[in-house]
C-alpha cells in the first residue's frame, strides 16, 4: 500500500503542495485543468499503481478554487463534502436542468451529479486543519463570471462553499476504482463578475503551503 494520491490541475499548485508536505510517501501530480483530463489523468494514475501491487490509500483533488461571497473568504482552507457536478445537465426556459433530472437511466449517470467525499479521510483532513472550513465543492467547466450566473449558481447550491473545475471528475475516477476521495482547496477569489487582477493566487498558493502538513 502507498500513500496519498494528491493531484492537483497546475504545476503551481503541486509545487505549492509539495513545499509544505511533511509526509514523503504523499505523491503530488499536476493532472491539467477540468473535470474531464482530471478524472482521466487521475483513472490512469490509479489503475498503474493497482497494477503495479502498490493502490494508493486514498486520493485528493487539491489546488485553488473560486469562494462563495460571504461563506468564505479569499485565502480560506475549504474541505468538501461532496463533489457536485454543477454544470452537468440542460439549459430550459424555467432554468437549469440537473442531468440526473433529465429522465436519462441511473446506470448511465454514473452515481449521479454528486459524490459524497470519503467521511474518514474527511475526518482526518477536519481534525488537522481545525480552522477550515467545510461543505459541498461545485466543479465547474466553466469559470462562473457574471452576477446572474453566480446568483443563480448560490440559488441552486445555497449550502455550496467554492466553485472549481476538477472535484467532481478526480471523485468518479476513485470511485470507479474504489479509492477514497476528498477534497481541499484554497480560495483564491471570489465568485463573481470576472476580474482577473482580483485574484489572490499566491495568498492561495501560500495557504496550500500550510495546509499540506495535514496530508499524512
Ligand atoms: O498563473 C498562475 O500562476 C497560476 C497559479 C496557480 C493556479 C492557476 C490557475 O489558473 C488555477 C486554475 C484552477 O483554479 C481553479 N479555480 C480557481 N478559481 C476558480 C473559480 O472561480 N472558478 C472555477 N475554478 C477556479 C480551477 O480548479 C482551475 O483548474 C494559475
Amino acid at each position: 500500500m502507498t500513500g496519498l494520491l494528491v493531484v492537483t490541475a497546475v504545476p503551481a499548485e503541486a509545487e505549492a503542495i509539495q513545499a509544505g508536505l511533511a509526509d514523503p510517501t504523499v505523491a503530488v501530480v499536476p493532472v491539467g485543468v477540468g473535470p474531464a483530463v482530471a478524472g482521466a489523468a487521475t483513472a490512469r494514475l490509479l489503475a498503474l499503481a493497482e497494477m503495479a501491487d502498490r493502490p494508493y490509500r486514498g486520493v485528493i483533488s487539491a489546488g485553488v478554487a473560486g469562494g462563495f461571497v460571504g461563506r468564505v473568504a479569499v485565502g480560506d482552507i475549504v474541505l468538501g463534502t461532496r463533489a457536485v457536478a454543477a454544470d452537468l445537465g440542460a439549459e430550459s426556459p424555467d432554468g437549469f436542468i440537473p442531468v440526473d433530472k433529465l429522465g436519462m437511466p441511473p446506470e448511465l449517470l454514473g452515481g449521479g451529479t454528486d459524490v459524497a467525499v470519503d467521511s474518514t479521510l474527511l475526518a482526518a483532513l477536519r481534525a488537522a486543519l481545525p480552522d477550515a472550513t467545510v461543505g459541498p465543492v461545485l466543479t465547474v467547466s466553466t469559470v462562473t463570471g457574471t452576477t446572474a450566473s453566480t446568483d443563480a449558481l448560490s440559488q441552486r447550491h445555497p449550502d455550496a462553499v467554492a466553485e472549481a473545475m476538477e472535484g467532481y471528475g478526480v471523485a468518479v475516477a476513485a470511485s470507479h476504482a474504489g479509492v477514497p476521495f476528498a477534497e481541499l482547496r484554497a480560495i483564491s477569489n471570489p465568485i463573481g463578475p470576472r476580474d482577473r487582477d482580483a485574484w489572490r493566487l499566491r495568498d492561495a498558493l501560500a495557504a496550500l503551503t500550510a495546509a499540506a502538513a495535514a496530508l499524512r
